[in-house]
């Protein structure tokens, strides 16, 4: 239909009210500001238009891939989740501006020059539209393009027929000699199909929770591609993760478990010649070649990457437009597998793609012809709870592992109740659990939640105190090499200790959030003398990266702590370079570490950080600590999930502490779910795409 009376009458109406909400802080300005362009490019657009153009903005920065029309017109509340001061005004516009009908509403929308209404019956993509409809999803085009390159680019790689298989019985051999203690055991042990199922295509999804063995895993699925493959020495591998901090450890990870591995196969396999060809772990931005300014990166589909296969931890941190590109820079012969925790908070950016590829990933629902090959390749059956007669092709490549080996204990009890949404077992372990290991700060004030961050709680370990005490104790300089190599342990060791600990926070605003228990804890060691704070930049504060700077080398999530570099005199030099005026971070560094290395910045370098005491637990993905507390909000918030709970407790290696600033804040969270709008799962498991 075109644009009626009525409508263009609403779109005065609603670009003025796109401009107050934009005002009042409920939506971005450039999401009124985006709808204002379409008013701009099309003379009359229709307010249903308007409203859906600032809406799909609006979706996209709060990490949604598209704003499902149909779910908006029958529940704006559960959609946008806005207050209610704010839905209200939302409800208003909509009973005087626009059509109540879905019908009216996609004509209004589909019908404008600005939106490419997408047809299955076609595979044309439209022209330079800044808008998809698809069904009554509504996209902005670059999600659209983004999630149709990934489906494709998916679709391809679980292609088994297409997949160069190993002998099966080979692969049986080796899977008993790598994992020998299921080897006997008729019961299926998952990690061992994981690497059976890996084979079977060029796309292997392996998730699981905290501990449940995916490096360890993947470390035997390395070994084992090593010892099929014709030409080992020739086998080209990439290791990567979407942070520094995750690839590092991943690396790390990788190396031990092949050097364990090679122990137990001896002479079988010249493991450690061939981990030597695996190189360092990169992150993607590295592994892609970013380039400064530009959402392009050097690697694309003209100039692939030279990889057989490529290993990515921490995938539930990838964001669609990143995995957009590294599918696309991936040749399709190369075997790519995702290793990554579903049930994690997915990345800041929008899209939710390994929670989209692993939907019901615990069901299994491999096919027929899928567990005849699993048994062939592993010798053990796959249980009929686990069988299906109809399926996707995506979920006979993925495989749940499901026993944690490190989280036996109460963190694991923990985050599993949190995980099903049990807010009473989860209330009773932190309250009548091992004190030591899981703790709740009841009724917290400012004052005690400062103490903890200073000195920890008793039988834990942790507090910032530890890494100040740390830093106070520089190794005395006299100008050798050997200095040197004192200078660059002692700042490994600073680095190490405060990765021991750390507050964790849901919200940036507020009172217990990150912004705010930032200042507060920076004062609070101020006045226990732990910190020496004379303006910005000081020694010992501990900064975060908050945006990707390819000519430093620094990235989005990076750590560092601030010290005076190498060669500048200790105590002396701090007094007179006070008294020059040099206090403001002139000669600071902020040092990072880098896998086994150290990088450093000079902080007059440094555009885009923030101090770390507190972070909140979107950053902290990808990293553990040993003692992590959890703070949650003084008053009830959107982002309060039970996925968000589930990532803070999960980055607890020994010990976890909950603060839930306000008292229902704890199982409120675990009654929300995170859901984000995507329709990447319906395009790869669309009937055309069924295995059967
Ligand atoms: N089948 C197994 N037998 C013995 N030990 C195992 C087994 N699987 C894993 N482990 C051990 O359990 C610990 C956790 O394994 P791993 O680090 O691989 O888990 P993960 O899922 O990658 O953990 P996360 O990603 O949460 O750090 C490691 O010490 C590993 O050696």
């Amino acid at each position: 239909m075109t644009a009626g009376p009525g409508f263009q009458n609403g779109a005065a109406a609603t670009l003025a009210s796109l401009k107050q909400w934009s005002e009042q802080g409920w939506i971005r300005r450039l999401d009124a500001a985006f709808a204002r362009f379409v008013d701009e490019q099309q003379i009359g657009a229709p307010a249903p238009l308007l409203l859906a153009a600032a809406l799909v903005a609006h979706m996209e920065g709060r990490g949604h891939s598209c704003v499902d029309l149909d779910l908006l017109l029958q529940d704006s509340d559960a959609v946008l989740g806005w207050k209610s001061e704010a839905a209200d005004a939302l409800r208003q516009l909509m009973a005087s501006a626009m059509p109540l009908e879905l019908g009216v509403w996609l004509d209004a929308v589909g019908s404008s020059s600005l939106v490419w209404v997408e047809r299955v019956d076609t595979a044309s993509q439209g022209g330079s539209e800044p808008l998809v409809l698809s069904g009554a999803k509504l996209y902005l085009r670059r999600m659209w393009a983004c999630e149709q390159r990934v489906a494709a680019q998916v679709l391809l790689r679980v292609d088994v027929a297409a997949a160069c298989r190993p002998e099966p019985l080979e692969v049986r051999r080796w899977l008993d000699m790598l994992f020998p203690a299921s080897s006997a055991e008729s019961s299926l042990d998952w990690q061992r199909l994981a690497c059976g199922i890996a084979l079977n295509g060029r796309l292997g999804l392996i998730t699981g929770g905290p501990g449940t063995g995916k490096t360890y895993t993947v470390a035997r699925l390395l070994a084992l591609l090593f010892a099929v493959d014709e030409d080992p020495l020739r086998l080209r591998v990439g290791l990567a993760a979407p942070t520094g901090k995750a690839a590092a450890r991943l690396k790390q990870s990788i190396d031990s478990a092949l050097g364990d591995l090679q122990t137990q196969l001896g002479a079988k396999l010249e493991l450690q010649q061939l981990a030597a060809q695996i190189g360092p772990a990169r992150t993607l931005h590295s592994l892609l070649g970013a380039r400064p300014d530009t959402r392009k990166f050097k690697a694309d589909a003209a100039h692939p990457l030279a990889l057989d296969v490529l290993i990515v931890d921490e995938a539930s941190m990838i964001h669609l437009e990143m995995m957009a590109a590294l599918l696309d820079a991936l040749p399709a012969s190369t075997r790519l597998i995702l290793l990554g925790d579903k049930d994690q908070l997915a990345s800041v950016e929008a899209g939710a793609v390994l929670g989209d590829l692993c939907t019901d990933a615990e069901l299994g629902r491999y096919l027929p012809a899928t567990a005849a090959y699993a048994e062939a390749v592993c010798g053990q059956a796959i249980a009929d709870e686990f069988l299906a007669v109809e399926a996707s092709r995506l979920a006979q490549q993925t495989v749940m592992l499901r026993k944690s080996h490190r989280f036996g204990g109460p963190i694991g009890q923990l985050a599993l109740a949190v995980n099903c949404g049990d807010a009473r077992a989860a209330t009773e372990l932190l309250r009548q659990g091992e004190r030591q290991i899981l703790h709740e700060l009841q009724a917290p004030t400012l004052a005690a939640l400062l103490q903890l961050a200073v000195n920890g709680r008793a039988g834990a370990l942790g507090g910032y105190r530890a890494y100040l005490e740390l830093v106070k104790q520089r190794p005395r300089e006299t100008g050798g090499e050997c200095d040197r190599a004192s200078f660059e342990a002692w700042v490994g060791a600073v680095l190490c200790a405060f990765e021991r600990f750390r507050l964790l926070c849901a919200v940036r605003e507020g009172l217990f959030g990150a912004a705010s228990l930032n200042l507060a804890v920076e004062q609070a060691l101020v006045e226990q003398r732990l910190l020496l704070k004379r303006g910005e930049w000081y020694e010992g504060r501990p900064v975060m990266v908050t945006r990707n700077d390819v000519s430093l080398g620094v990235f989005n999530g990076d750590i560092g702590i601030v010290l005076r570099p190498f060669s500048q005199a200790s105590q002396a030099s701090q007094a007179s370079q006070a008294a020059a005026g040099e206090g403001n971070g002139v000669r600071l560094r902020a040092y990072f570490s880098d896998g086994g290395s150290l990088r450093s910045v000079a902080v007059s370098r440094l555009a885009d950080v923030e101090t770390a005491f507190a972070m909140t637990v979107h950053k902290s993905q990808g990293s553990e600590f040993e003692h992590t507390v959890l703070v949650l909000p003084t008053e009830p918030s959107r982002v309060l999930t039970r996925e968000l709970v589930y990532t803070g407790i999960t980055r607890a290696r020994k010990a976890f502490t909950l603060v839930s600033g306000w008292p229902a804040g704890f199982s409120k969270a675990l009654a929300q779910r995170t859901r984000r709008a995507s329709g990447l799962l319906e395009r790869l498991t669309d009937e055309t795409n069924k295995a059967t």
